[in-house]
């Protein structure tokens, strides 16, 4: 993969032990006023899975995936991966891959969408780890590929997972059938900013919401139906006097067994995985909700290792590859530039370094 030296895998980490929850959660939270209460609330979320997230053997599974892929195109490039907040933490992996020989890398994170919390703070991650190596006499180049939300192969996976949800609800009317687009919630200030900064802004919300339209058309042809989907909120966070992105799923399921739904799909497009958003604020929390009103709820699958979706990741890499040697690559509707504008979903709370961009 011409002129990488290796593909790094970069996510947000998790516990995998329950004495390895507290110092994750310190982590994650370290100086963003997340309430105490709060913090508990999502500690027991993990505990209540072993003290185990999902996120880390997902990802091992999918550079399995990636592995299999690059090989089955004749590509020996390692697929090398690091974490915000949990081993194998990134600035190590750096470390190893400079030890290897490594010395430009391609990152693909585990996020799809523009906002500072799905693609700025992981280029601050990079600049903060190469900084720090830097310091340790080891020069690295890190490039990145775009967010991959607007990609076609990100579409298909997720389309193919909810055909099949659906499939499931077959005898069910479309009246009632609600259909839910679920992602993370972000504070609307997050959401506002985010974007290249061309005035526009809203591009987290505005790239859900345009691929839950494709998804609901691609259904809805696939399967005869005329559905009608919306987007909503889980894993809301943050002191109650800040504003974060509404409706939350479980309040809308209130609204919608009220207008006399009686089945609910939850496709979580915010999600590349089952992390334990998913298996905690959907899985669990949100099928109680479902279950006490009477509701059928049927939680459609993540991306997570569907061919479309490695194939599609690959050809990104294989993209950005062909951009850094100076050559052109196709055009899309919706395509984001690998290198971010100046200013791109800015971090409210601080200006930072970041990598991967002009700024
Ligand atoms: C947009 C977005 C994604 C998607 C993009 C991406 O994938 O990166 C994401 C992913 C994730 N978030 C995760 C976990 C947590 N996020 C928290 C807190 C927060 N998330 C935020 C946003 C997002 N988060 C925000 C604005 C906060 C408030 C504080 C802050 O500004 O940082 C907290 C603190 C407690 C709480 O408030 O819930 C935890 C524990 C895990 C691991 C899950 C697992 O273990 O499987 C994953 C994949
Ligand atoms: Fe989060």
């Amino acid at each position: 993969m011409q002129p990488y030296d290796a593909i790094l895998l970069l996510s947000f980490g998790g516990p995998e032990a329950p004495d390895e929850v507290v110092p994750f959660l310190r982590r994650v939270t370290a100086g963003r006023g997340i309430p105490d209460e709060r913090l508990e609330q999502v500690g027991q979320h993990y505990f209540l899975f072993g003290g185990r997230s999902p996120i880390n053997d997902q990802n091992r599974a999918l550079i399995a995936a990636l592995r299999a892929e690059l090989d089955a195109r004749g590509d020996a490039t390692p697929v090398i991966w690091g974490n915000r907040n949990s081993a194998p933490f990134l600035a190590d992996t750096l470390r190893e891959a400079h030890e290897a020989g490594m010395r430009r890398l391609v990152a693909v994170t585990t996020s799809a969408y523009s906002s500072y919390s799905s693609c700025r703070q992981y280029r601050e991650d990079l600049a903060a780890a190469v900084d720090e190596l830097k310091e340790e006499g080891r020069e690295l180049v890190v490039d990145k590929i775009a967010p991959y939300a607007p990609r076609d192969g990100f579409r298909r996976a997720n389309e193919h997972r909810l055909v099949e949800a659906l499939r499931t609800l077959e005898g069910t009317p479309d009246e009632q059938v609600a259909l839910l687009f679920v992602t993370h919630s972000i504070p609307t200030a997050m959401d506002e900013t985010s974007g290249p900064g061309d005035g526009e802004g809203h591009l987290y919300q505005r790239q859900h919401l345009a691929l839950a339209s494709a998804l609901t058309e691609g259904a809805n042809a696939a399967l005869g139906r005329d559905l009608t989907g919306e987007l909503v909120f889980c894993s809301r966070s943050g002191p109650p006097q800040q504003a974060w992105l509404e409706p939350d799923v479980n309040d809308r399921l209130r609204e919608l067994a009220a207008e006399g739904r009686t089945a609910v799909v939850a496709a979580p497009i915010g999600f590349v995985s089952d992390h334990m958003e998913v298996a905690y604020d959907l899985d669990t929390e949100a099928a109680a909700t479902a279950r006490d009103l009477g509701l059928h709820f049927v939680r459609a699958g993540t991306p997570g290792t569907d061919p479309h979706f490695v194939a599609d990741l690959v050809d990104s890499v294989a993209e950005r590859a062909a951009q850094a040697r100076g050559e052109q690559t196709p055009d899309f509707e919706g395509r984001m530039p690998a290198v971010c504008a100046p200013g791109c979903c800015p971090n409210l709370r601080a200006a930072r370094p970041a990598l991967c961009g002009r700024d």
